[in-house]
């Protein structure tokens, strides 16, 4: 399962975020723990130390080492600091790899470091293909190091089953780490989506529809439409008085539920208000608009819950150009108080004299 590239960056800027400085400090270790592990491979092999001292491939591992872990503590792409990560962990690898001396016996040293290396890497570099990526180049590394010091087939045998196995735990745990991933992303849109609609009718939220309804109207252009409707239900007190708040709430559900069936064509539902609806329809003329709600309203005066029923009011207004949607909505509002003192249950589109 795949996620938008600017949501895994969110992600991974999440799960970075609280350890960066302490992996910061860390990175610096990977020159230290390098020239260490020099140092202990002389120390344990009857080779002279100058052998190690005067090798300049040592050298070379360190500064690149050096540079590369200056480099992370640098960064504030987490992105960019995880694949830091996997090139810092194959440059010391490949380092560790080419420090081994032929006939080594202290080759044994390296093989718990180039197995483990996967095991370290899965649950941080969450990202598939890095995390691929590093598994193989800790395991070719691995192989380099065996292949420079001439290492026995034993010990070629013992890196296999190590590297097999390692593999395998690491699978396991980059499939765990995956599966978090999943839940977080799939949570976080649960989230998003919650936010963005009215709880108990789905449609969008008064917010929201706000929000994206002004952004809509500012990308109108002179020449398109857009109707805006109000769509408020009729003595819906009555309903709650009579039947319940439980039958009121299913009521105002079957509606929304009506209304939504009208979504597409970039249309904008919502429920602004208590038993009060608006919709702001793009490409429609006040005329079209109209029409499309008298079968609507029709169809919103049928429904009814254990015997309770109510009708609806609707004003329409049409967009005018240069026009806010605060002023649009407030159009269409006048429009519906209209219809809701000329008797309730009709469409009033708006006009001077509705605004009188
Ligand atoms: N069941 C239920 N009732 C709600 C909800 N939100 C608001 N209401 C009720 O909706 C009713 C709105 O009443 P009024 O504003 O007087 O409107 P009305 O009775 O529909 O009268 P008119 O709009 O003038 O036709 C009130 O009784 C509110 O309690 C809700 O989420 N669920």
């Amino acid at each position: 399962m795949e996620f938008p590239r600017d949501r895994e960056a969110a992600y991974v800027q999440r799960m970075f975020g609280w350890q960066r400085q302490r992996l910061r400090r860390l990175v610096l270790l990977a020159p230290v723990l390098l020239f260490l592990f020099v140092a202990l491979q002389a120390l344990l092999m009857p080779a002279p130390l100058s052998d190690w001292l005067h090798d300049p491939l040592l050298y070379v591992g360190l500064v690149v080492l050096t540079a590369v872990a200056l480099w992370m503590r640098t960064l504030h792409d987490a992105n960019l600091f995880a694949a830091g990560g996997v090139a810092l962990q194959t440059l010391f690898l490949v380092s560790c790899a080419m420090s081994t001396r032929p006939g080594h016996g202290g080759v044994g040293l390296l093989l718990p470091m180039f197995v483990a290396t996967p095991l370290v890497t899965a649950p941080f570099w969450a990202r598939n293909s890095t995390v691929m990526m590093a598994i193989l180049l800790g395991y070719l590394s691995g192989a380099l190091a065996l292949w420079h010091a001439h290492a026995g087939s034993t010990v070629w045998l013992a890196y296999g089953v190590q590297a097999l196995g390692g593999g395998i735990v690491a699978m396991a745990m980059h499939a765990t780490v995956d599966h978090a991933r999943r839940n977080y992303f799939l949570a976080e849109e649960e989230l998003a989506e919650r936010a963005r609609l009215d709880a108990l009718t789905s449609t969008l939220n008064r917010r929201h529809f706000i929000e994206t309804g002004e952004l809509m109207l500012s990308h109108m252009r002179l020449g398109q439409h857009l109707a805006a409707c109000f769509i408020d239900l009729d003595h819906f007190k009555r309903v709650n008085d009579q039947g319940g708040h439980r039958i009121g709430d299913q009521l105002l559900v079957a509606v929304a539920r009506r209304l939504l069936e009208l979504e597409g064509h970039g249309r904008l539902i919502g429920r602004l208000g208590g038993e009060e609806f608006a919709m702001l329809l793009p490409g429609l003329r006040m005329a079209e608009a109209e029409q499309l709600l008298q079968s609507v309203c029709a169809d919103i005066g049928e429904i009814a819950v254990e015997g309770h029923a109510c009708t609806a009011s609707v004003g329409i207004a049409e967009w005018q150009p240069g026009e806010t949607l605060s002023d649009l909505l407030h159009r269409a509002d006048l429009a519906l108080l209209n219809a809701k003192r000329n008797g309730r249950n009709r469409i009033v589109q708006w006009s001077e004299d509705v605004a009188a």
